[in-house]
């Protein structure tokens, strides 16, 4: 090989690495690239072990049951996800219907504002966001509504996040974010004027906790609304499939178990709250929220290819290509779950606290 065949082969190379990796890897939204993927607020060399340790929280399925295990299950769970989700989701780590015309962005952006829009928040109001991931809904929420929002994740990392990009939007100022437990908050009985929770409570192992602890914090005869992930009235706990769909969604989520749709007003009526609405957004005429997951299958090879070249690297910390294929598996576990229509991941309620509470 003379040295101009091997100067070519060699740029050829090194350009086509460049691409695979930056253009290829870049950010679904600005803000994280697959060269960045890190353990969250885990050092580099204990990813793999903190991703085993995950797992063994399903070996003792007790011990999630457990208030006080809780944090270090879900904490785990996020340090390991939260840079994957980022990079291949975006900064709002939740699903929402598809709009015909709209983009995902949109389409999510709308799915928080609706959330909004239904506890009848005023400019100026303080309220909260219980389980609040990097801020993508707190962001749309506190543009939309002028509110204030404060922010509470159990997930250290993900608050450094969450403020990191609150102060790039230039909305620091209507944001704030704590680090704390939504089963004991750091707030006073009756201070916020209303209360939001997309897609988070679902990590509670009672409900009911955490849905005394949001009633407590709120001002009497204000709103307080969430998104659940729940089973629907399709799901048949004797057929093999749907229980096989159910634990995958449950392992690949970090949660303790789901809970039926039917459960959920009965547990906000004994917390003390009114159920003014209840509602499955996921029901047609929306249209299929898992159609996202669906047309990412190409990307998300794309994805596992180049984060195994990262790890080979020396980039990626080892074990980020696990988290990966457990992220890939549970894609297809949420997808069959869309399509058979035993779960849904929106099932909404809309409460309010009565104005006087015992
Ligand atoms: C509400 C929760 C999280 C919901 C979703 C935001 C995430 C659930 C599954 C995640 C993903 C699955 C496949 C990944 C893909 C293999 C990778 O290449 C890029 C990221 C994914 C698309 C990732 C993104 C976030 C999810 C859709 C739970 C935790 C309560
Ligand atoms: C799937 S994410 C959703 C985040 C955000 N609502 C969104 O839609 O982008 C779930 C969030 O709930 C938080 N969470 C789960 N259990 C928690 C707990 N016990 N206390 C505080 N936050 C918790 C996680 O840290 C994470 O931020």
């Amino acid at each position: 090989m003379d040295s101009l065949t091997l100067v070519c082969t060699f740029s050829l190379l090194a350009g086509g690495l460049y691409w695979f990796v930056c253009v290829l890897g870049s950010a679904e939204q600005k803000g994280k690239r697959a060269m960045d993927l890190s353990g969250g607020s885990i050092s580099r060399e204990k990813v793999e072990d903190n991703y085993n340790q995950y797992w063994s929280f399903f070996r003792r399925p007790k011990e999630i049951e457990k208030k006080e295990k809780v944090p270090a299950f879900v904490d785990t769970f996020y340090n390991l996800v939260t840079d994957i989700y980022e990079w291949g989701w975006g900064q709002s780590f939740h699903f929402s219907p598809s709009i015909p015309g709209k983009s995902h962005k949109d389409a999510s952006r709308l799915h928080e504002e609706m959330a909004v829009d239904l506890i009848n928040v005023k400019p100026g109001d303080r309220i909260l966001d219980a389980g609040c991931g990097v801020g993508g809904p707190m962001r749309a929420i506190a543009a939309h509504s002028k509110a204030n929002v404060v922010g509470i994740t159990i997930n250290e990392y993900q608050v450094n996040r969450a403020r990191m990009h609150n102060k790039k939007a230039g909305l620091d100022s209507l944001c704030e974010v704590v680090c704390g437990n939504f089963l004991e908050m750091p707030f006073s009985d009756n201070s916020f004027d209303g209360a939001y929770s997309i897609e988070a409570t679902c990590h509670a192992p009672k409900l009911e906790e955490v849905y005394s602890e949001i009633y407590r914090v709120m001002k009497p005869e204000s709103l307080f609304v969430s998104y659940e992930w729940v089973t629907t009235d399709k799901y048949d706990g004797d057929n093999s499939e749907h229980r096989e769909v159910i634990q995958g969604i449950e392992r690949g989520n970090a949660l303790p178990g789901l809970r039926n749709y039917d459960q959920i007003a009965e547990i906000a009526k004994k917390v003390g709250f009114e159920v003014v609405k209840e509602k499955d957004l996921a029901i047609p005429p929306s249209k299929p929220w898992w159609s996202r997951l669906k047309m990412g299958r190409i990307a998300y090879w794309r994805n596992h290819l180049l984060v195994t070249v990262l790890t080979w690297l020396g980039i990626a910390p080892k074990g980020v290509v696990d988290v990966h294929e457990m992220l890939f598996v549970t894609a297809d576990f949420l997808t069959r779950g869309g399509e058979s229509g035993i779960f849904s991941p929106m099932h909404m309620i809309l409460c309010r606290k009565p104005a006087e509470s015992s």
